[in-house]
Parts: C-alpha cells; sequence; structure tokens
C-alpha cells in the first residue's frame, strides 16, 4: 500500500482555507446552479433603507441547501430572550466561518452589485456608495446565521445594532456592519405561508405638526432565492419576522462589513 504521504503531496492545495479546519465548519456546498450575474439588477425598494436582488440564489440551490441546512445541528431559541434582546422564536444555526462568508460575496453576485451599486461614471459615485454603505464595503459578517422558523414560530419586533468585525489577513481590517443581509431560501411557492419580514419607517419629524398619518409598513413577501439588504445600526428600521402560518421558512443571515 502506497504511504498515505505520497498521496497526500500530490493533493492540490485549496484555494480556501475553508479545509483547514475541516470536521468543524460545515460542509457547504456549492453555489450551483447561478443565474448569470449580467441577468440580475438590485433594486431600490426603499431608497436607503432596503435594496433587494432577487434570485441571487435559483430555486434549485435554495432547495438543496434547505436539505442540507436541515442536518446542521440548529438550536431553538431559549424560552426567555436576555435584557433588551428581542423575542425570537426559532431554531437557529450559527457559526463563524470566513470562509463561506467570502463565497458567498464573492461567488454570487453580491458583490458586483454592491460594489456597483451606484453607476460607475457617476460623478461623484465612489462617494455616493459609502453614503449609500456606510462606508467602504469590506466583505460579509462571518457570523453566518441560519434560521428555521417553523408553524408558530416568529421574531419579534427588534432593530439590529452594529458589530466591530475583525477581517483576518495581513494586515487585519477592522470593520462594523452597517447593513443586514437576509437570503431568503423558501416562500409560499414550497409551502411557506407567513413570515414575511415587516418594517415600520420612522414617521417624519414633525415639526410642522403634521398630522400625516404614519407611514405605511413596509412588508417583504418572501421569495425563493431574494437577497434582502437593509440598513442597521443608528438607523435601522424597526422589524420583525411575522409569524409562520403553514410550512418552513429557512433565511441565512449575514451583514455587510465597511472599513472602520
Ligand atoms: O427572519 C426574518 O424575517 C427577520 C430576521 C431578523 O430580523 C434578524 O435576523 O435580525
Ligand atoms: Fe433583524
Amino acid at each position: 500500500m502506497a504511504p498515505k504521504k505520497k498521496a497526500q503531496k500530490s493533493t492540490p492545495k485549496p484555494s480556501t482555507p475553508s479545509n483547514s479546519t475541516a470536521g468543524r465548519l460545515p460542509n457547504w456546498p456549492p453555489f450551483q446552479p447561478l443565474i448569470p450575474q449580467s441577468d440580475l439588477s438590485l433594486q431600490d425598494v426603499l431608497p436607503g433603507q432596503i435594496v433587494t436582488i432577487r434570485n441571487l440564489w435559483t430555486a434549485t440551490l435554495c432547495k438543496n441547501y434547505v436539505s442540507f441546512l436541515s442536518s446542521l445541528p440548529l438550536i431553538t431559541t431559549p424560552g426567555k430572550p436576555k435584557k433588551g434582546d428581542a423575542v425570537r422564536v426559532n431554531d437557529r444555526f450559527q457559526i463563524d466561518d470566513p470562509a463561506f462568508a467570502a463565497r458567498l460575496w464573492s461567488e454570487t453576485a453580491l458583490k458586483n452589485l454592491v460594489l456597483r451599486s451606484v453607476h460607475d461614471g457617476d460623478l461623484g459615485s465612489d462617494a455616493k456608495r459609502k453614503e449609500l454603505w456606510g462606508g467602504e464595503v469590506v466583505g460579509l459578517n462571518p457570523n453566518i446565521r441560519i434560521y428555521r422558523y417553523s408553524k408558530g414560530q416568529f421574531f419579534d419586533q427588534h432593530y439590529d445594532v452594529s458589530n466591530n468585525v475583525d477581517f483576518a489577513g495581513s494586515p487585519p481590517i477592522s470593520t462594523k456592519t452597517t447593513w443586514t443581509l437576509l437570503l431568503y431560501l423558501t416562500s409560499p411557492a414550497t409551502g411557506c405561508i407567513g413570515g414575511e419580514t415587516v418594517f415600520y419607517p420612522e414617521p417624519e419629524l414633525r415639526k410642522k405638526k403634521g398630522k400625516d398619518p404614519p407611514p405605511e409598513p413596509f412588508v417583504a413577501e418572501l421569495e425563493v432565492g431574494l437577497a434582502l439588504l437593509h440598513r442597521h445600526g443608528a438607523d435601522c428600521m424597526l422589524h420583525e419576522g411575522r409569524e409562520v402560518l403553514e410550512g418552513e421558512k429557512w433565511v441565512i443571515r449575514s451583514d455587510l462589513c465597511v472599513r472602520k
């Protein structure tokens, strides 16, 4: 029998460090199939607050991921939230996986769409882009959260806070999160009823004693493969994940990180 050493020597190095901690990190399936980036675009659905990308992931990829994610050790929320935390009733898997975050950023259309979000060629587009994203976007938060909501589960109204995140490397980069990323893997098309993410825009400052009715809530309907980004931190809108009425809602959550 050939010594093991020899076989290993000829094995090409993986292009990402994800194998270095094999066994601990999930063996995430490849992002296939995907729609060509040129067919995707970023929609400004609530300017400055919410943008979406439809079909960032295909229905097939979402379906495959739901079966893969079902094999992970999801943990049901402990009944009582910590003081100041929102009531979240769902099953969650959370992991720090810089390689997966980097793949989700670069191997999908996300990076290109976010970095080109303000048309190149526009005067001052760099500054506009920085204004929109809250700085120079470096990538996605390696802290990846997977949510599964079954019938009766929900995420009560809350604000998402900004966190400091260090990107390893030489030199390392200090960043902070500015926008939440939610990637929906299920929808009514897969039997998930309810579970919409609902945002409550703040009423305008009523300097002129306005009697306008409060702004309508913005309801983000679940859509398979849709990526939703919303501003968080100081300018976060109050929002919630409505109760799931039928089926299962699956979401992958991360955040945009900008250089500090
Ligand atoms: O699951 C949702 O629709 C919302 C999730 C959310 O608000 C969060 O992760 O902070
Ligand atoms: Fe949230």
